[in-house]
């Protein structure tokens, strides 16, 4: 089933521009320019994309917080914006510069006000808080008012506020920017476990790459408003060229190494070879290749990078 579908989602800024010294103009700009977006139940999906590609104005407009310029969106079988009120009790929502917390209040009273403004009969309410304070260790700060909280333990607090009315979809914008590193895993730990569970869809936009290998199964990367790769990992290294390595100790060095198409030898420093292989290359063939010229003592495959990847990725 579907939680999202977006058509030819767009969204346009009328923004004010300089034009030399004292002259400003009107110009339009597309931050979103036709995203086709489905994403199904159950899904943890990383929207990925460098500074300004349109990825929180995408989650404005599938939360309801901003309407599109054009195209379709639904939400749980909703339109956001018109139907915003049904929408909140069907999503989560954690945004960085948004806080759904009293700050003046205990984390403890918080949750209390959240429980009554959605109506979320007591025995569920305590379940998912039972279940938030023991995976987010919750308990040593319960009582603490939330404007005395660290930044990670506000953010295990923000977590679970978002999920105590039992959300189908967690939106979640940069949810481990600016944590320590304990915060970083519990944080990390959490989500991972609510994805493995299956029934909640989560859509997160990170910079962090260690988010992206621990949590997302599926990545869409979108840039200047258009998504320019949606797949997982694996076809993500295989699409942007992201080369293994290969590295190789003889007894002595070969006169003659293997040359196989799609393999580079990149160093030979006397008995040790290191090959660099492209995506579509086969390690067990240059393998078989090295058997053959004997002496072989050592072997070692190195996997690239995700950050190399998506480095390459935002260059392309
Ligand atoms: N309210 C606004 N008025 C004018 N332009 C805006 C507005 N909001 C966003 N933009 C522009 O739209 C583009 C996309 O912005 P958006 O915040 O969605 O990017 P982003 O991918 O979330 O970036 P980041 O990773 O830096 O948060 C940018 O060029 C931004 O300057």
């Amino acid at each position: 089933m579907n939680v999202i579908e977006t058509r030819e989602l767009r969204k346009e800024f009328s923004v004010r521009v300089r034009r030399g010294l004292l002259r400003r103009e009107r110009r339009t700009v597309a931050a979103v320019d036709g995203v086709d977006l489905t994403v199904q139940r159950g899904e943890l999906l990383g929207y990925l994309g460098p500074n300004g590609a349109g990825k929180s104005t995408t989650l404005k407009m599938l939360t309801g917080v901003l309407h599109p310029s054009g195209g379709r969106v639904t939400v749980c079988g909703l339109t956001p914006v018109p139907q915003r009120i049904q929408l909140a009790r069907r999503i989560g929502v954690v945004f960085g510069q948004r806080s759904q917390l009293w700050w003046d209040l205990p984390l403890r009273d918080s949750f209390e006000l959240l429980r009554h403004i959605y109506r979320v009969p007591g025995g569920e309410h305590a379940a998912r808080l039972r279940r938030c304070r023991d995976l987010l260790d919750l308990d040593e700060f319960l009582d603490t008012p939330v404007r005395q909280l660290s930044l990670g333990q506000r953010m295990r607090g923000e977590l679970t506020a978002a999920l105590l009315h039992g959300p189908q979809i967690l939106f979640l914008d940069e949810p481990t920017i600016g944590l320590d590193v304990v915060s970083k895993q519990a944080v990390r730990g959490f989500l991972a476990e609510l994805g493995e569970r299956g029934d909640t869809t989560i859509v997160l936009t990170t910079h962090d790459l260690a988010d992206i290998e621990r949590l997302c199964r599926r990545i869409v990367v979108i840039d200047h408003g258009r998504v320019v790769h949606d797949g997982g990992i694996d076809a993500l290294h295989a699409r942007y060229g992201s080369q293994r390595r290969v590295v190789v100790d003889f007894d002595v060095a070969p006169a003659a190494p293997p040359v196989l198409p799609g393999v580079h030898l990149e160093s030979a420093t006397g008995p040790r070879l290191v090959f660099t292989l492209d995506g579509s290359a086969s390690v067990g063939t240059l393998v078989s290749a090295l058997t053959a010229l004997g002496g072989l003592r050592d072997l070692s495959v190195a996997e690239p990078e995700i950050e190399e990847v998506i480095a390459r990725l935002y260059r392309h």
